[in-house]
């Protein structure tokens, strides 16, 4: 039995807001993409790659991907949708049934430890069929009321002005990194149920599994990583080329 991970690589990086597509901007001269493709086949615990590119670029990213002597996995790239939860289900369409664990990853967090990436896969291999990466919050996190519904018997709220509905106990949040790891029939009925919401970003899932929840089955949490941080920012990328450099790479 063996272990795919579907490597999320089609996001335009808007945040980022650099030149390139986020997963080929170059960190310390190498694409974000292929340090998190390295770090994968590097843990041992992942025999295939799938790795989704943006629209019209399947050939650059199979160039970046194929010819990397550290990438000693067979690697497949399909192009990805317009959300995240699209280009996973592009991804786990390629997922032959022999494929019993299937792992889900963000080239956005390029540095995630090899010892990290093992955790989670590990412990779906010891019988628990969902399981993801997560630290402790170190902020307080308050629930806002939805915006644009006139809340009974509240006068309406001025623009930049929300309600605050409740603070969960901060002992008991966790921010959630990748990669996320599931039994592999698994997701693959996770992402069925949820493929009405796939089409925009709006109704899409952040992660997938939240998808594995919608339908009432258990997920379980390892502890995550701070090198397993994702970049959406400028400022991200720079703490993380920062990280690099300490790291002694
Ligand atoms: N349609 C999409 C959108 C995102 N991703 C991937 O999902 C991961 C997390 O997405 P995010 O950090 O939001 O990346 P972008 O969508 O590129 O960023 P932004 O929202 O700033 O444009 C990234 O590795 C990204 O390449 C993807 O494969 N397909
Ligand atoms: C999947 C994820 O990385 C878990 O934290 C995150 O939800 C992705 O969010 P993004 O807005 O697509 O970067």
């Amino acid at each position: 039995m063996t272990t795919l991970a579907i490597l999320t690589a089609a996001g335009s990086g808007s945040r980022l807001g650099f030149d390139l597509p986020k997963a080929l901007v170059p960190l310390r001269g190498l694409p974000l993409v292929l340090h998190a493709a390295r770090r994968l086949t590097a843990s041992g615990a992942v025999d295939a790659l799938v790795v989704t590119a943006p629209n019209g670029l399947v050939s650059v990213m199979s160039d970046v991907l194929e010819h990397d002597p550290h990438v000693s996995v067979p690697v497949v790239v399909v192009a990805g949708g317009p959300t995240r939860q699209s280009s996973v289900a592009a991804g786990l369409s390629r997922a032959r049934a022999d494929m019993d664990t299937v792992v889900v990853h963000d080239a956005a967090r390029p540095l995630a430890p090899a010892a990290m990436i093992r955790r989670v896969v590990e412990t779906v291999k010891a019988g628990h069929q969902a399981v993801i990466p997560g630290v402790p919050v170190v902020d307080t996190i308050k629930v806002v009321a939805p915006r644009g519904q006139v809340e009974a018997g509240r006068p309406a709220l001025p623009e930049g002005v929300d309600r605050v509905a409740a603070t969960p106990a901060r002992t008991l949040l966790r921010a959630v990194q990748t990669p996320q790891a599931f039994d592999r029939a698994l997701l693959v009925r996770a992402h069925a149920a949820g493929a009405a919401r796939a089409r925009t970003e709006a109704t899409a899932a952040t992660d997938d599994a939240s998808l594995v929840e919608a339908l009432g089955e258990d997920v379980f949490m390892v502890e995550g990583d701070e090198l397993a941080m994702k970049v959406t920012t400028a400022r991200d990328f720079y703490y993380i080329e920062k990280l690099l450099i300490e790291d002694g790479r």
